[in-house]
């Protein structure tokens, strides 16, 4: 049975809860949803936003077809068949904005606000933070490793470790945009114009009847781009001497061995070792390639040892974001239409007090002080807030420490959330990779060192305005003091 593929990529209980509003009929009613998460990943000091592009394309495909329909039929849940009628019509006509890819986003920041119909709004909450959830963990741990590779060429090498096809391909657009300089994946080359690259396996080298044969017969196929794969015997004994002859022939032919790759044991003494052997061979230029299991940590202590490697292939611990998993982003309501027509704040209360939601619909700036360059804080603020687009003196509250306000008074305000969508159409263009890349690279800029390193980093913080901080400490006494 054919299916059309992202409508039904959500969960039953968003099809049940639209289902129920429209028994209901409250299922045309408005309501905001904000997508953000509470914790930054790996202990970073900032999160790299990514996943809008594919966001767009899910949005723009809403539909749900007979087959979609088919399938709702056989639920166990009897939907009435007029309500999957009003599916069979169903498009996205509400509102969605977003911040940029590439920027560098914090916890409790709205990433994405939905504004629609209840039917609508509930139906993209799972595929939204799917797409978010992924491609910004990936974003934010390719954006690391950039930090601690500095110029050095980083490949993405994980597709064959990645969890399932789709991650291989976004993880590595998402490690593209965060400062990685090309991919192995082919498909991902060619559906983003990431620029690929590759050396070759130990399968190539097995394949021959001996490890001199296997290089010379690569460097007759593919001239001119050779790295040769030096770990498959004995990488000081066999594997770089070999290289080294063979490139010293093809110097001598007036062509050039690109590199070596070093993939197995003390990658610090090897790469040593070999740029020694390289340079007295007086092939200086001929470049050390690394990989292995590698990842910011790894590559941080290979350089205060001392390695010699100009380029590093990471997959693994890239593409799978091994040592956390998950960003964990999650989508909250955080105003309703009431009966009037008017939006009601809402809010989501918890024991823990860093998990009770901010209500209400919120504009985002970053404050950036004129003198510097560098960004303040980040800042919420209600819509009919005027003050700081008038770049009048504000108040910033510390939601989680209220006592650490400050006041802002010299300031630059760069608004964060940018319409995508407005009531269903597309109004923004989507940027090209390069560009989302050098945006990237801009934001970096924007930050002090001490939030970008990669240990035990400063704490950014997002604050709110006065008037929402009333308005969330109101909300929560009338709920608690019902
Ligand atoms: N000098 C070094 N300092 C810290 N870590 C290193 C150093 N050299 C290599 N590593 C890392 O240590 C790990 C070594 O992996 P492992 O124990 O599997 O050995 P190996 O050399 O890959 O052996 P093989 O592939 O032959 O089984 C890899 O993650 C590698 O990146
Ligand atoms: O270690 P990662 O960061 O995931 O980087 C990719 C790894 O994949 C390849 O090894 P694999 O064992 O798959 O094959 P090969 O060694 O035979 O090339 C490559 O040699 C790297 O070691
Ligand atoms: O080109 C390579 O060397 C490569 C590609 C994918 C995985 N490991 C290595």
């Amino acid at each position: 049975m054919q299916s059309s593929g992202v409508v039904l990529h959500t969960d039953k209980y968003q099809i049940n809860m639209m289902y129920a509003h429209w028994i209901n009929g409250t299922h045309n009613r408005k309501a905001v949803f904000e997508a953000f998460f509470r914790k930054l990943p790996f202990g970073n000091g900032y999160a790299v936003y990514a996943g809008l592009e594919r966001i767009v394309a899910y949005i723009q495909n809403l539909r749900f077809e007979e087959s979609d329909l088919v399938y709702l039929s056989e639920q166990e849940e009897n939907y009435d068949p007029a309500f999957l009628e009003e599916l069979r019509q169903f498009r996205f006509t509400g509102s969605l904005y977003s911040v940029k890819e590439g920027t560098l986003v914090f916890p409790n920041e709205p990433l994405i606000r939905v504004e629609g119909r209840m039917l609508e709004a509930q139906l993209v909450e799972t595929a939204l933070l799917n797409y978010m959830n992924y491609q910004t963990l990936i974003a934010t741990k390719a954006s690391r490793i950039k930090q601690i590779a500095g110029n050095d060429i980083l490949m993405e090498f994980g597709t064959r470790r990645a969890q399932e096809a789709d991650a291989a391909l976004w993880g590595t657009r998402a490690a593209y945009l965060a400062g990685f300089d090309a991919t192995s994946n082919m498909l991902a080359g060619k559906m983003f114009g990431i620029p690929t690259k590759g050396t070759h396996a130990h399968s190539w080298v097995q394949s021959h009847d001996s490890e001199e044969l296997a290089f010379e017969r690569f460097a007759e196929a593919l001239p001119g781009q050779v790295t040769l794969l030096v770990d498959t015997y004995d990488t000081l004994k066999s594997g770089v001497p070999h290289a080294i002859e063979l490139g010293k022939k093809l110097q001598q032919q007036g062509k050039k061995l690109a590199a070596v790759r070093l993939d197995s044991g003390d990658l610090a003494y090897l790469s040593i070792k070999t740029r020694e052997m390289l340079d007295k061979a007086g092939l200086e230029d001929v470049q050390i390639v690394a990989s292995n299991d590698l990842d910011e940590h790894t590559i941080l202590n290979l350089k205060v040892q001392g390695a010699r490697i100009d380029s590093w292939g990471v997959g693994t611990q890239l593409i799978t974001a091994a040592d956390q998993p998950t960003l964990g982003g999650v989508y909250k309501l955080v105003a309703r239409e009431g009966e009037d027509g008017s939006y009601l704040p809402t809010i989501k209360i918890s024991g823990n007090p860093e998990k009770v939601t901010t209500p209400g619909i919120k504009e985002m700036y970053r404050l950036i002080d004129p003198a510097t360059g560098k960004a303040v804080a980040d800042y919420l603020c209600y819509p009919e807030e005027q003050q700081v687009l008038k770049g009048e003196p504000i108040e910033l509250i510390n939601p989680s420490h209220p006592y650490l306000n400050k006041k802002v008074t010299n300031y630059r305000a760069e608004p964060l959330l940018t319409p995508v969508f407005v009531e269903g159409e597309l109004v923004y263009e989507l940027p090209t990779l390069e560009e989302i890349r050098a945006y990237h690279r801009e934001q970096l800029g924007l930050f002090w060192p001490e939030y970008l390193r990669m240990l035990n980093p400063e704490h950014y913080r997002l604050h709110i305005s006065e008037l929402m901080w009333t308005t969330k400490t109101q909300l929560m006494k009338a709920y608690l003091y019902k």
